[in-house]
């Protein structure tokens, strides 16, 4: 039997009328890229009856490599993906983006000091965000990944006054997934026992892995694990340090690892938080009731009603030793403020960064 064109037609109709969801990805042709495309493209993030159009972002020097991507995901015949645009110009790429995933960053060379990697990575942030204030979605929400991605996130939000800080996040889900990690294997539970895990402040190694609040099987985590001295000597330089244990393994960066934490970011604010949990992100610290400098991007514990907004938790114990640690990556992060005012209208920048930590990704 032959088909008729306007059944060939009907059959091409969108099987939903769910509004194409618009992501916007920089460093698209780079290696954490190249596998979150991918699960963004499945309906793995989204669901499985949401189009969704890829609007990818490279540099000049990656323009080839972008092209390769865009013809993978062809190859991959996801129904889902609707569209697939690719360029070097954030003007044009972040056009009415509902999610901008800003990877893209120029990783930190042998002997670059801290202070010039925030100066050549905030340019770029400052360029995005305001790319992102003039063509994006107004409520646009960006998850800042290329590090430094607290103060790269506060970059990016100082320079696009049109839309909510609230929008702006830094990713330390990959630190949280981790500490997350290192608990389940220390008490012998699945992973998906451990909850209330809370990062704090800077995604570097003065990041604040929180057991105090953390809970197993819902109980705390000091009356399951009863090693003291492991959860506050071992545990947190672990998960300060577990990237740089990566490298030294593999010699190269997490990439899977980092897409899928990604993953579980977008997640985060697209499901609704299961009662009495909360997850971490590095968020605008406007509002928050520990006393933080509000001024900051600082990994914070919140929580969502699944509508792509969310609230600071505000109610977890902080005792002295947790006090301190949080006090230090607190005056990391306001260092590294000070150090890009140039770049957030504050004036001339100027660095004395406390010491030279490291970003969690490096040795
Ligand atoms: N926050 C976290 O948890 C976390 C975890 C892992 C890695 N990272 C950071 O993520 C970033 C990317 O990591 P990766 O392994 O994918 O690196 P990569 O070097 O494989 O890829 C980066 C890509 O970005 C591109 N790029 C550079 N400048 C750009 C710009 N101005 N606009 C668009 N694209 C640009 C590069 O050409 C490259 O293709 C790094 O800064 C890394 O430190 C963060």
């Amino acid at each position: 039997m032959r088909l008729s064109l306007s059944k060939l037609l009907q059959s091409e109709r969108p099987k939903t009328w769910a509004k194409t969801v618009r992501i916007a990805v920089s460093g698209a042709a780079g290696s954490i890229s190249n596998h979150l495309l991918f699960k963004l493209a499945s309906g793995e993030v989204f669901g499985q009856d949401q189009p969704i159009a890829l609007q990818l972002l490279g540099s000049e020097r990656s323009r080839s490599a972008l092209e390769g991507v865009a013809m993978e995901l062809e190859d991959s015949l996801y129904p889902l993906l609707r569209e697939v645009t690719i360029g070097i110009d954030p003007y044009e790429i972040f056009q009415n983006a509902d999610w901008a995933l800003l990877i893209g960053a120029k990783p930190r060379g042998p002997g670059m000091e801290r202070a010039d990697l925030l100066d050549i990575n905030g340019q770029i942030f400052a360029e995005q965000g305001k790319a992102l204030n003039a063509v994006a979605s107004p409520n646009v929400k960006v998850i800042v990944v290329g590090n430094p991605c607290n103060t790269n996130a506060l970059i990016c939000l100082k320079n696009a006054p049109r839309i909510p800080s609230k929008n702006f996040h830094a990713l330390t889900r990959l630190d949280e997934n981790r500490a997350k990690c290192q608990l389940a294997l220390k008490a012998g539970v699945f992973y998906d026992n451990v909850s209330n895990v809370t990062i704090w402040g800077n995604h570097s190694t003065t990041q604040v892995p929180d057991f105090l609040n953390a809970k197993i099987h819902g109980l705390p985590v000091n009356e399951v694990i009863a090693d003291h001295k492991w959860l506050e000597e071992e545990f947190t330089s672990r998960v300060q340090k577990r990237g740089g244990a990566l490298i030294q393994k593999w010699g190269r960066s997490s990439a899977a690892s980092t897409a899928v934490s990604i993953v579980d970011a977008i997640k985060s604010l697209i499901i609704r938080t299961p009662e009495g949990d909360w997850f971490s992100s590095g968020v605008y610290a406007k509002g928050n009731l520990y006393g933080i400098s509000e001024d900051l991007v600082f990994s914070l514990p919140c929580r969502s009603k699944g509508d792509g907004d969310y609230e600071i938790v505000g109610d977890l114990v902080i005792d002295d030793y947790l006090r301190k640690r949080i006090k230090k990556t607190e005056e990391e992060l306001l260092a590294e403020k000070k150090c890009v005012a140039h770049l957030i209208g504050e004036g001339n920048g100027f660095c004395d960064l406390p010491e030279d930590t490291m970003l969690p990704g490096e040795q």
